[in-house]
C-alpha cells in the first residue's frame, strides 16, 4: 500500500531517490558493497536520511530485508527491522524511517551484549586528553597566584595574567581547527600521540622558564596539545561506543576534565606556599601524559578510520575485540556499512573531499542547522562566564576578603565535577534539552544574585589592584560564594556537559569537519572571555560583568528553548531527519520520549520483542 506523500523527502549527501529507488538502493547496499576491497566510487548515493510528511506510515518502502516485529508493551506503530531499527510516526505528520547508516550494526551488535573490556579500556585511555584539558586549564588559576615575582623578578600584572591564561586557549583554537581535518588524513591515534608531545614539550618549556614570555610560549604549545585532545576524545570515544551508551561515554571524557581541573585546584592549594610550587604544578601534568603516550602506542586507532584508510583487516580486528563473541558476517556488514559512508563524500583525493565536506556542512539544510546548534551550545557554554571564575576564582575570592581562596575554589570546581557525574546518570534518561533548560535558568539567577553582591561590596578594580569598600569578610561575600557554587551546579549540570555531545549531531561524512567548526568556536569564546575577563572587571565593574553573563545565559535559555530539539535517544540519522525542514522541536520531544519508552521495554523484557538476530537473517 502507498499513500499518498504531502511533501517531498529530504535528502543528506546529494542524492535524491523514491520510493522504489531507496528500496533498491537498500538492498543493493548490502549485497553491493564488496568485502574488503576498495572500491571507491560505485556507492556515493548510498546514505540517505529523510523525513517524510504524510498522514500514515508507507509500508511499501520499507527496507526488504526489513521484519515487522511489534512492539507488544510500547507504542502501535513502531516497527523494527532487522537491525533493530524502527519507523515512528509522530504527531500524524512527521514519519521517521531507516535508512542505512554506520549504526545498523551498531544495533545488532548490541543487542543482548554489554559493553567489553576494549571499549572501557580505550575510553578510559582517551579520556585521559579529557584529563590534561582539565588539569591544564584548571592549574592556572592557583599558578598565578603562586608565581609570584619568579619571572622576570616582578609581580604580573593583570595583563600579564590574562595574557598567560589566553596563550593556551589561542594554541587551542588554532590546533582545533587542524584536528578535525588531520584526524581523517593521518588519524585519530596519531593526533592523540603529537598532543602528548605538545603537552610534554609545553610543560618543559613553562618548568623551566624564569620570564614572561618563556611562559607565554609553553602555555601557548600546551595549548596545541589541548585544543588537539579537545576534539579528538569525544570523537574517539563516540566513534568506538555501542551507540545505545553512546552519550555517557562522552560525558567520561567530560568527568575527566572536571576532575582534572579539580585535582590541578587541589595540587595547587596544597603546594601554594612551597617554593616554586607552580613548577611542580606544571610538572605534575607531565605523568598523565606519559601514561597516556604509553598506552596509546599499543592500542588502535578507530575502525571507521582504519575503513577510510583501506585497512580493513584492521578495522575487522578492532570490530572484533570490542564486540566479544559477535558473528564475523556482522563484523562484516558493519565494515562494508563504515565503506559505503566512507564513500559519500565526492572528491578525487583528501584535500577535495576535506573542502567538499565543509561544502556539504554549509549547504545541506540539516547540516547547516547541526552546524549552527553545534557552535551555538559552544559559544553559550563558554559566554555564560564559567572558565573566567574557574581561571580567576582565586583572585575573585582574595578579592572579597578570603584568604584561603584556594580551598574555596577546591569547592567551585568540586561542584562542577560532582554535577558532571549527576549528568552522566541523566543525560540520557532526561534528556539534553531538558537539562539545558533547567541548568540555563538556574545560572541566570545566580549571575543575577552574584551581580548585585558584588554592587554591594562594592569593588572596583583599578589597574592592578582590587580595591574594595568594605574590606575583609562579609555577609556579601558570602552571597558571592555561595551562588558562585550554585552557579557552577546548573553549569556543569547541563552546558558544561551538553556541547561535547556535539559528534551525534552530524552524519559521518561531515563529522570531522562539524566538530571542528564547533570546538573552534569552544576556543574563541573561550580565548575571548579568558583575555578579557580582568579588562571587563575594570571597565564595566564586577557588577556590570555579571550582569552581562547574567544576559547572556537568558538569551540562551529562549535560543534553546525554540532552536534545539531533544536528542536524546535518538538514532544518528533520525537527528539529521529531525533538523531537515526545521529544528522540530515538538517533534523530536515526542520521538525521544517513544523511543524513552521503547529503551524501557526494550529493557525490562528484550525477549518480549520475539527478535534475535539470527544467522538464517544474515543469510537471507
Ligand atoms: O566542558 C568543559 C567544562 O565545563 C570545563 O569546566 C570548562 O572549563 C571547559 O571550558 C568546558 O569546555
Amino acid at each position: 500500500m502507498k499513500d499518498k506523500e504531502i511533501s517531498t523527502s529530504v535528502q543528506e549527501v546529494g542524492t535524491s531517490y523514491n520510493d522504489s529507488q531507496e528500496l533498491d538502493n537498500s538492498n543493493n547496499n548490502r549485497s553491493r558493497i564488496p568485502m574488503f576491497q576498495d572500491d571507491q566510487n560505485d556507492y556515493d548515493d548510498n546514505i540517505s536520511y529523510e523525513i517524510k510528511n504524510t498522514n500514515t506510515v508507507d509500508s511499501d518502502s520499507v527496507d526488504m530485508h526489513q521484519r515487522n516485529f511489534k512492539a507488544d508493551n510500547t507504542t502501535d506503530s513502531n516497527t523494527f527491522d532487522r537491525s533493530g531499527k524502527k519507523s515512528f510516526e509522530i504527531n500524524d505528520r512527521i514519519v521517521i524511517k531507516p535508512v542505512n547508516d554506520e549504526d545498523n550494526t551498531s544495533v545488532i551488535i548490541n543487542f543482548n551484549q554489554g559493553i567489553s573490556p576494549f571499549i572501557i579500556i580505550l575510553t578510559f585511555v582517551t579520556s585521559i586528553s579529557g584529563f590534561m584539558f582539565g588539569y591544564d586549564t584548571g592549574y592556572i588559576s592557583t599558578a598565578l597566584i603562586s608565581i609570584g615575582t619568579d619571572l622576570d623578578h616582578k609581580e604580573l600584572t593583570y595583563g600579564n595574567k590574562e595574557f598567560i591564561t589566553a596563550a593556551t586557549s589561542l594554541g587551542a583554537l588554532i590546533s582545533s581547527i587542524f584536528a578535525g581535518i588531520s584526524a581523517d588524513i593521518f588519524g585519530r591515534k596519531p593526533c592523540i600521540l603529537l598532543s602528548n608531545l605538545m603537552f610534554l614539550i609545553g610543560a618543559i618549556i613553562q618548568v623551566t622558564a624564569h620570564t614572561f614570555w618563556q611562559m607565554v610560549v609553553g602555555r601557548f604549545i600546551m595549548g596545541f596539545g589541548v585544543g588537539i585532545g579537545s576534539l579528538i576524545a569525544p570523537l574517539y570515544i563516540s566513534e568506538i561506543a555501542p551507540k545505545n551508551i553512546r552519550g555517557r561515554l562522552t560525558v567520561i571524557n567530560s568527568l575527566w576534565l572536571t576532575g582534572g581541573q579539580l585535582i590541578a585546584y587541589g595540587c595547587g592549594a596544597g603546594l601554594s606556599h612551597v617554593n616554586n610550587g607552580w613548577r611542580i604544578l606544571v610538572g605534575l601534568s607531565l605523568i598523565p601524559t606519559v601514561i597516556q603516550f604509553s598506552c596509546f602506542l599499543f592500542l588502535p586507532d578507530t575502525p571507521r578510520f582504519y575503513v577510510m584508510k583501506g585497512q580493513l583487516e584492521k578495522a575487522n580486528k578492532v570490530l572484533h575485540k570490542s564486540y566479544v563473541d559477535t558473528p564475523d558476517e556482522v563484523i562484516n556488514e558493519k565494515i562494508a556499512e563504515l565503506q559505503a559512508l566512507n564513500h559519500s563524500i565526492p572528491g578525487k583525493n583528501q584535500f577535495e573531499k576535506v573542502s567538499n565536506a565543509f561544502i556539504q556542512l554549509h549547504t545541506v539544510p540539516s547540516n547547516f542547522r547541526a552546524l549552527l546548534i553545534a557552535c551555538g551550545l559552544q559559544a553559550i557554554q563558554q559566554f555564560s562566564g564559567w572558565n573566567s571564575l574557574l581561571y580567576f576564582s582565586g583572585t575573585i575570592f582574595e578579592t572579597v576578603g578570603f584568604s584561603n581562596s584556594s580551598a574555596v575554589s577546591i569547592i567551585v570546581s568540586g561542584t562542577n565535577f560532582i554535577f558532571t557525574l549527576i549528568n552522566f546518570f541523566c543525560i540520557d534518561k532526561v534528556g539534553r534539552r531538558r537539562i539545558l533548560l533547567i541548568g540555563l535558568p538556574g545560572m541566570t539567577g545566580s549571575l543575577v544574585v552574584c551581580s548585585i553582591a558584588f554592587h554591594f561590596i562594592g569593588i572596583t578594580f583599578n589597574g592592578n589592584d582590587a580595591q574594595v569598600v568594605h574590606t575583609g569578610f562579609s555577609a556579601w561575600g558570602i552571597v558571592i560564594i555561595v551562588f558562585i557554587i550554585v552557579f557552577a551546579a546548573f553549569y556543569a549540570i547541563g552546558i558544561g556537559t551538553v556541547p561535547w555531545q556535539q559528534s551525534e549531531l552530524f552524519p559521518q561524512n561531515v563529522r570531522g569537519a562539524g566538530t571542528a567548526l564547533a570546538t573552534a568556536t569552544n576556543w574563541s569564546g573561550n580565548l575571548i572571555i579568558s583575555s578579557t575577563f580582568l579588562t571587563m572587571l575594570q571597565n564595566i565593574s564586577p557588577p556590570g560583568t555579571f550582569a552581562l553573563f547574567a544576559s547572556f545565559s537568558a538569551v540562551s535559555t529562549v535560543l534553546t528553548y525554540f532552536c534545539y530539539p531533544e536528542l536524546a535517544g535518538l538514532e544518528l540519522e533520525e537527528v539529521q531527519a529531525m533538523l531537515t525542514d526545521g529544528f522540530n522541536v515538538k517533534a523530536s520531544e515526542q520521538l525521544a520520549k517513544k523511543r524513552r519508552q521503547q529503551n524501557e521495554a526494550e529493557n525490562n523484557d528484550i525477549n518480549s520483542l520475539k527478535f534475535e538476530p539470527t544467522q538464517e537473517m544474515f543469510e537471507e
